[in-house]
């Protein structure tokens, strides 16, 4: 298996007031990758943080800042980006059918590792062609609940075909991580959204090897178990499939 965990606190449930501290306080409890969610207030009903704040953290960390852009115009904020010292920019496929290759391509100009987000009802095979395109994305993020907040229930059926009857009325609206990893042995598969122990399972199961946590690390009383507890599920899972 040629993928590796990262486990990737969701800053968006951290004290911002403390960024840079919190930031170090869960890279010393085991974090891989910082999670960075960028909400515009316009493809998502929440407003979040921009290029400045990433700017202003990276002065504070050399670790992998992991950017997912929920907003309208991704384009727009790929220099800004780059040059703040974002590590991975993920944009969604929603926003962008028309011009991912442009993207791509100024994401990796830019210094940036590519990747694309899907929303749960989005069929999985959008993501296909960018998956093999000649300069392909390196990461797709799965989401499992629908982006905008934090705290949300995790959406099972965005990892595992639990729900059959369901999975047949609506097959785009199912299992897309276990469709993925079938597909792409090696790809980075990234799923966000209501994870910690009592889901990760289904999601390390199908296939994911990159996990957000938010609101089930940073509210822990013992924030470094539930990394630990994360990494081992995704790790077992792996000798599985
Ligand atoms: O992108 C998002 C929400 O849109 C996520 O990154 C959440 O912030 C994850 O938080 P939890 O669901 O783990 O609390």
């Amino acid at each position: 298996m040629g993928v590796t965990s990262k486990i990737a606190p969701s800053m968006l449930s951290s004290d911002f007031a403390n960024l840079a501290s919190e930031a170090h306080r869960m890279l010393n409890y085991g974090a891989d990758w910082l999670h960075m969610d960028i909400m515009d207030g316009h493809f998502v009903g929440n407003l979040t943080i921009g290029a400045p704040v990433i700017e202003s953290l990276r002065k504070h960390t050399k670790a992998y800042l992991d950017c997912h852009l929920m907003v309208t115009n991704p384009l727009d904020y790929v220099e800004p980006f780059g040059k703040a010292g974002a590590s991975g920019f993920t944009f969604h496929i929603e926003t962008s059918k028309d011009n991912w290759k442009e993207l791509i391509e100024n994401i990796k100009s830019h210094g940036m590792r590519p990747g694309v987000a899907i929303k749960p009802g989005t069929s999985v095979e959008e993501v296909y062609p960018l998956v093999e395109a000649e300069t392909p994305v390196e990461m797709v993020l799965v989401m499992t609940v629908e982006p905008g907040f934090g705290g949300q229930k995790f959406m099972p059926e965005t990892v595992y075909d639990t729900l059959l009857i369901f999975w047949l009325i609506s097959p785009s609206f199912s299992n897309q991580v276990r469709i993925l990893r079938k597909k792409y042995p090696a790809l980075d598969i990234e799923v966000d959204g209501g994870l910690g122990p009592s889901t990760i399972d289904m999601a390390a199961l199908a296939g994911a090897n990159c996990i957000v946590a938010g609101s089930s690390v940073f509210g822990a009383p013992e924030p470094a178990q539930v990394i630990s507890l994360l990494r081992n599920s995704v790790e077992k899972a792996q000798l599985t499939y």
